[in-house]
């Protein structure tokens, strides 16, 4: 393999991903790193030793992901199988410096674990770290530690490969707000360096002085939450230069002082003016108080206090063209209630954000086009399901499985709907064991999919056939047609089968959007929402309530990006996994698995309504087989939302199905090696699953009958089973499944709890009665210490990571300490290792 010649400006940007977020953010480093003076080149893990080799080089930058339990990307497993060799010597990569970038989830007890083994792995041997390793979790937000990571991250590379620092040559654009007759800019604007930008003299940055400067330090809390955000509008705004700009600050300041001190009358977003204000680099007060008709009265009303709460209430939904024509001057009363008790929204802001200059990310540079094709029909149907692009985690293609039954497992009266589906997969390559786990390939809401269409004008073009190419010339470094769209698509089929439309979209999204938003109010939201200043609003009212593109772009009326950046920013759909609920000894050629149906309550700033993606799909595709009811279909949800082509041809089917007509599901085998029965029958098993987590092991079990049956003589295990939902009568999934599992000595240990039912009795041992699964674990504690730790059994947990595998995982900790009699940090290395050993297995999901 040829060797890349020597330069003293080049890093290797090397990613591990699976789903694609390290690859997007390995994709923005490379694409601002010529700003800050260094070439980088850029590859997946995968391509180890074909276009790069750690072995010779000398500064490599990883951003890696974790998946599964723990475990590396599938586009690092070769990368991670070399790296892991016992032989190699620990001066094996002495000649290499590196950064690392982890991704993960603090809900999974092994956060991060990849990451955290490659630091340690690739300092065993001999790399050296030259900058500090950041590990990002996707349960707060990835973005609080990733951009200030990246932010840093220039200086050090630039110091390790010798290079002067930065100077003030890198800098961003400032960019003036556009004003109305009594808006006006309140702060300045500034863009993170990148390809679109122009250059100016020095980076801009007003920080009001509790801002944060480093997105790391909110993390758990928000200024929102916070009753001293209330007092914002007194406090002191100091100007300040931005990093770049440490060795001008003359420069950077008097710049700072031309562009931000003036005295305004400054409008909120809403288009309520409440401060009259002097920013500049002593003062801000609030003054002046301006009124509101009725309508604009009302609103901000609601959102005093808690607008978070208003919007839930399903009346916060902003919209600022009518906020901004009902405003007028009349009533300073009403608007000084309104100023001491309103906070933010997602569509309205206030000071000190309202009053900041602002710090955007680089504009993405756009990188793709579309040309349409009106004289070409394109059989949909017909296409490759997402490009013919490999699904993560594949062990086997897709299949289409015939749905043989649905049946609803939980009784009217209970929260949640529990459906066991069966899928039928003779005649295709899918084999499957207990405890495995499959992904289905489910398209978005058809409807969604429509009001999107509807919302972005594109209602001509919808189904109209299009290619897409990389612009020429575009400045996007390593520009690619996304491999999940065909290479002959149409819009509608794009956004049902290939894009992640309910993805949340981050700040660089929102940063494009600004870009074709025309209202200028709205424009200066939607900058505050992806800047630097904005972090703890962004997620606040994008993150945490989990908006998606659609709810973004109803509270933003005046926004309206073009078809290609969507393709460019929306993420791959990604297939939903689910754990098998059945054994292939009881069905042969069939599986079952259970969900709940997923409800989305609109609210929060979400402009509607919505089921889960995959749930939603599968309970409306087969409710006349839930209810038996086929008359309804013609004029019922099913019209509506069956898709064509790969996810049945039905619509045509429609007010003619009979029990006969498949219904077919495409479905794929994921990799998971670990969560299965041990192959020695005598080994003791503890199962841990409540609600639907209970999935697999009914899978477990079932096996473990046949096996019985087919083996008389062999000596099984004990086999418990913690199990636990709401009601006894309402939520109990599979319960005569399991009941005569139980009575047939299968399972014998069936140990049931019930969250909200009134306790029958105290304990024997005078606990509380057990309401969790944890409870009845820790009730246990002494039999359940003696299996594992004593007599090799295997501790499955299947479920919540939130909440429920964390609780187990710390009364587990307990019962080994106590069994034990050692210490909590001995009972926590006795786990870690159980872990290690697999005899300590998760299936756990967010
Ligand atoms: C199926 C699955 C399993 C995961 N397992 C873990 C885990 O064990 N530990 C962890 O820290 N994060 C885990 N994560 C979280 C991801 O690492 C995180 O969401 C990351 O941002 C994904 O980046 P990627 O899209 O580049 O793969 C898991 C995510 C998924 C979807």
């Amino acid at each position: 393999m040829p060797m890349m010649p020597a330069q003293n400006n080049r890093l290797v940007l090397l990613y591990g991903s699976q789903t694609g977020q390290a690859k997007a953010i390995a994709e923005e480093i490379h694409d601002n790193a010529e700003k800050h003076g260094l070439r980088t080149d850029l590859f997946g893990l995968e391509l180890t030793e074909k276009k790069f080799d750690v072995t010779k080089e000398s500064c490599v930058v990883f951003v890696c992901s974790t998946t599964g339990d723990g475990e590396p990307p599938d586009n690092a497993l070769k990368f991670f199988r070399r790296l892991k060799k016992k032989t190699l010597p620990s001066d094996h990569l002495s000649h290499l410096n590196f950064a690392l970038l982890g991704l993960g989830d603090s809900n999974y007890t092994n956060f991060c674990n990849c990451p955290k083994t490659l630091d340690k792995r690739l300092q065993e041997l001999g790399a050296k770290p030259f900058y500090p390793t950041g590990y990002a979790d996707d349960a707060v937000g990835l973005e609080i530690v990733v951009d200030p990571w990246i932010e840093g991250l220039w200086t050090a590379a630039r110091k390790q490969l010798g290079l002067p620092p930065e100077s003030c040559t890198v800098a961003g654009e400032t960019v003036a707000m556009e004003t109305t007759n009594n808006t006006q800019t309140p702060g300045g604007v500034t863009d993170s360096v990148g390809p679109d930008s122009g250059e100016t003299e020095g980076k801009i940055d007003i920080k009001e002085e509790r801002t944060q400067t480093d997105g790391t330090e909110m993390s758990g809390h928000h200024d929102n939450d916070n009753p001293e955000s209330d007092k914002v509008s007194e406090k002191t705004v100091t100007v300040t230069s931005a990093k770049c700009c440490e060795d001008n600050t003359d420069n950077c300041a008097s710049l700072a002082h031309e562009n931000n001190t003036h005295s305004v009358k400054s409008k909120n977003p809403a288009g309520v003016s409440i401060t009259e204000q002097t920013v500049g680099p002593v003062t801000e007060k609030s003054t002046a108080a301006e009124s509101c008709t009725d309508a604009t009265d009302t609103e901000m009303t609601e959102k005093s206090g808690n607008n978070k709460t208003a919007e839930a209430s399903g009346t916060g939904q902003h919209n600022l063209e009518d906020h901004t024509s009902n405003s007028n001057d009349t009533d300073g009363q009403v608007v000084d209630a309104v100023k001491e008790q309103a906070g933010p929204s997602l569509t309205v802001s206030v000071p000190p954000l309202s009053d900041s200059g602002l710090t955007l990310p680089a504009k993405p540079v756009p990188y793709l086009e579309v040309e349409f094709h009106p004289e070409e029909s394109l059989c949909v149907e017909e296409l490759p399901l997402q490009g013919g692009c490999p699904f993560p985690s594949a062990a086997t293609d897709v299949v289409m499985a015939t749905v043989t039954t649905a049946t609803r497992l939980t009784r009217h009266d209970a929260v949640k709907t529990a459906l066991d589906i069966e899928l039928d997969v003779s005649n295709t390559c899918f084999k499957y064991e207990p405890g495995d786990s499959f992904g289905v390939v489910c398209p978005n809401n058809e409807t969604e999919v429509q009001d999107l269409i509807n919302r972005l004008g594109l209602t001509d073009h919808a189904d109209m056939t299009f290619s897409v190419k990389v612009v020429q010339g575009s400045k996007k470094r390593a520009a690619a047609v996304p491999a999940h769209l065909p290479a002959r698509c149409t819009i509608r089929h794009a956004l049902l089968t290939c894009l992640e439309i309910r993805a949340v979209p981050k700040k660089a999204f929102l940063r494009m959007l600004v870009e074709h938003t025309s209202d200028a109010v709205q424009k200066r939201r939607l900058q505050e929402l992806c800047s630097k200043q904005g972090t703890a609003d962004y997620a606040a009212f994008i993150r945490e309530p989990n908006l998606r593109l659609l709810d973004v772009l109803t509270a933003f009326p005046s926004c309206c990006p073009p078809f290609e950046r969507l393709l460019e920013m929306l993420p791959r759909l990604q297939p939903r996994p689910y754990s098998v609920s059945s054994s292939p000894l009881v069905h042969p050629d069939r599986l079952h698995f259970v969900f709940n149906i997923v409800h989305i309550p609109s609210g929060n700033g979400r402009a509607t309504a919505c089921t889960g993606v995959c749930t939603g799909w599968l309970d409306r595709l087969t409710r006349h087989i839930q209810t038996g009811v086929y008359g309804d279909i013609a004029e019922g949800s099913l019209t509506t939302h069956i898709q064509p082509g790969v996810y049945g041809d039905m619509a045509e089917k429609i007010g003619q199905m009979s029990l006969n007509d498949p219904l077919t599901v495409p479905i794929y085998l994921r990799t998971n090696n670990h969560f299965r029965l041990p192959s020695d029958l005598s080994a003791p098993i503890i199962m841990v699953g409540p609600g639907t987590g209970v999935a697999p092991f009914v899978g477990f079990l079932q096996h473990r009958e046949k096996q019985r049956e087919l083996s008389p003589d062999a000596v099984c295990g004990p086999s418990w089973l913690f199990y636990g939902c709401r009601h006894r009568d309402r939520d109990y999934l599979y319960r005569e499944e399991l009941e005569r599992l139980a009575a047939a000595g299968i399972l014998n240990h069936l140990v049931v709890c019930f969250s909200r039912e009134e306790p029958v009795a105290m304990e024997t041992d005078g606990a509380p009665p057990a309401r969790y699964v944890q409870d009845n674990l820790h009730h246990h504690g002494d039999e359940v210490g003696r299996m594992l730790l004593d007599e090799g059994a295997i501790l499955y947990v299947c479920g919540d990571a939130k909440n429920m595998a964390k609780d187990v995982n710390e009364v587990i900790t307990q019962i080994v300490q106590k069994y034990k009699g050692c210490t909590i940090q001995e009972a926590r290395n006795t786990i870690f290792q159980l872990r290690q050993d697999r005899h300590y297995i998760e299936d756990i999901w967010t």
